[in-house]
This record gives structure tokens, C-alpha cells and sequence, in this order.
């Protein structure tokens, strides 16, 4: 069985991360993964490992969202803030093949920034989420594009995410806002709802199509676009809630 580490209960070491300390070595390591998988028209391979990430401030809602995705639940009360970095295995269904997404759940806090960069580099999509209800962690998402462009690879796949749009009340930052950052820095976008899964799924599956297509893009196919996928099965809030 795939290991289902505590969320919450500290810094976890891979052995494949812990072997790969050295910033230059990574990088040229992940270039080549990449370079190898690029654009042939093999079968894709069910046995190939996606690594993901949730990145965003602290409280926007990564543990919940990965909670909510992995058991389908939403556990509410006390916040307690992740402590370092964790993973959960995930293995999603995509065009009739499984698809495996590593995703890890980073830390948000600041103090435990200088952990989280170190596993950028090996991320092949990362999901980047903000408070809807919070203005600060919107002002931030700029400065965490930053540090992406900064530590990750040129091609990891961005998703921009709107966290907690169940709180219609609360709600701070527009859903236009939201879309048009995106559009600013080319990255696809949606409003989630880690307490009632809306678009939950669709984001890890959005991410999982687009990294299968990336493996095993058939010569003839016409090319998986990520935001045209998302713009058609995403549910859209209105004032009142989704539709
Ligand atoms: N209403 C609502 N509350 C949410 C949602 N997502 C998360 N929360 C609540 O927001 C708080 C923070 O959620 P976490 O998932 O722990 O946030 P985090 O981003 O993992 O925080 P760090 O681990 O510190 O980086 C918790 O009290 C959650 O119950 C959501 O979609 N809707």
C-alpha cells in the first residue's frame, strides 16, 4: 500500500530527496527526466511517479485540500499549522490509465521556507493557493511566483487555486482578481472549496491529465490545453454559491 504519512507529524525524508541535496546535480538531474520524457509518442507508463506540490501561506488551506482530495473529508475546528513537509501517494485514472501524483504538502509558515525550496526542483507541477477570505495571502501569491521561478524547473506546471470559496460571506478577494493574476503570470485558475470538495478533484486531475500528455503526446493528437480543460469542467461560484 502506498504510505499515508501523518500530515502533520513533521519534516519527512524521502530517500530519492535525501540523496539529492545538491542545488546544480538536481537541476541537471530534472533536466534530463525531462528531456527523456519530453515529447516521444511512447506508451505512457503507469509506473512513473508525478511529484506535486501545495504551496501558499500559511492557514490558505493545503492540508485540507490534500485531506479532501486523498479521503474525501473536510475535518474542521483548530487549525494546526503543517510542521516542515509530508507526502501522500495518489493515484488518479486518466484516459482509462493510472496516473501516480506524489503530492506534498509543504509548510507554509516562513520559518520553514528555506525546507520547502529544496524540494521544488524536483516538482513537476505545483498547485499555488491563496485565502479568498485573506488579502494578504493574495498579495503574497506574486512573491511566491518568484520564489517558483526562482527553485523549480522552467516547465513545471502551475496551477493558481482560490481556497475556501464556500465562505461567500467572508469573501475578500473577487473571483475576477483571481483570474486575471493568472492570466497575468499564463497560469490556469480556479476556486476551490477544500470543506465541500468543489473543484478539488478537477485541480489534481487537470494537473494529472497535462503530465500524462506531457509523457505520451501522440504525434497526430491534438495538444491537451490544461486551460480550456479547466474552463470547461470547472463549477463557477456566483454570489449565492456554485453552479
Ligand atoms: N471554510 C473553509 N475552511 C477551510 C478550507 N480549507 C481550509 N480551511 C480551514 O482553514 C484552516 C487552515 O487550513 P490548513 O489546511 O491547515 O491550512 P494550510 O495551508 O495547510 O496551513 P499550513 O500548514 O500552516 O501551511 C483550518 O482551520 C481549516 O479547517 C475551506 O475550503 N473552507
Amino acid at each position: 500500500m502506498d504510505p499515508a504519512p501523518d500530515q502533520r507529524s513533521g519534516l519527512y525524508q524521502d530517500s530519492a530527496y535525501a540523496m539529492d541535496t545538491d542545488t546544480e546535480d538536481g537541476r541537471a538531474a530534472a533536466a534530463d527526466m525531462s528531456a527523456d520524457t519530453g515529447s516521444s509518442a511512447l506508451p505512457y507508463d503507469e509506473d512513473l511517479t508525478h511529484k506535486t506540490i501545495l504551496v501558499g501561506d500559511s492557514g490558505v488551506g493545503k492540508t485540507s485540500l490534500l485531506v479532501q482530495f486523498d479521503q474525501g473529508k473536510f475535518i474542521p475546528g483548530s487549525f494546526s499549522a503543517t510542521v516542515g513537509i509530508g507526502f501522500t501517494n495518489k493515484v488518479v485514472t486518466v484516459d482509462n490509465l493510472k496516473v501516480k501524483l506524489q503530492i506534498w504538502d509543504t509548510a507554509g509558515q516562513e520559518r520553514f521556507r528555506s525546507v520547502t525550496h529544496a524540494y521544488y526542483r524536483d516538482a513537476q507541477a505545483l498547485l499555488l493557493l491563496y485565502d479568498i477570505t485573506s488579502k494578504s495571502s493574495f498579495d503574497n501569491i506574486r512573491a511566491w511566483l518568484t520564489e517558483i521561478h526562482e527553485y523549480a524547473q522552467k516547465d513545471v506546471v502551475i496551477m493558481l487555486l482560490g481556497n475556501k470559496s464556500d465562505m461567500v460571506h467572508e469573501r475578500v478577494i473577487k473571483q475576477e482578481e483571481g483570474q486575471k493574476l493568472a492570466r497575468e503570470y499564463g497560469v490556469p485558475f480556479m476556486e476551490t472549496s477544500a470543506k465541500t470538495g468543489v473543484n478539488v478533484e478537477l485541480a489534481f486531475l487537470a494537473v494529472a491529465k497535462e503530465l500524462k500528455q506531457r509523457v505520451c503526446q501522440q504525434p497526430n493528437e491534438p495538444k491537451f490545453q490544461i486551460h480550456d480543460y479547466i474552463e470547461s469542467q470547472k463549477q463557477k461560484s456566483t454570489c449565492c454559491g456554485f453552479m
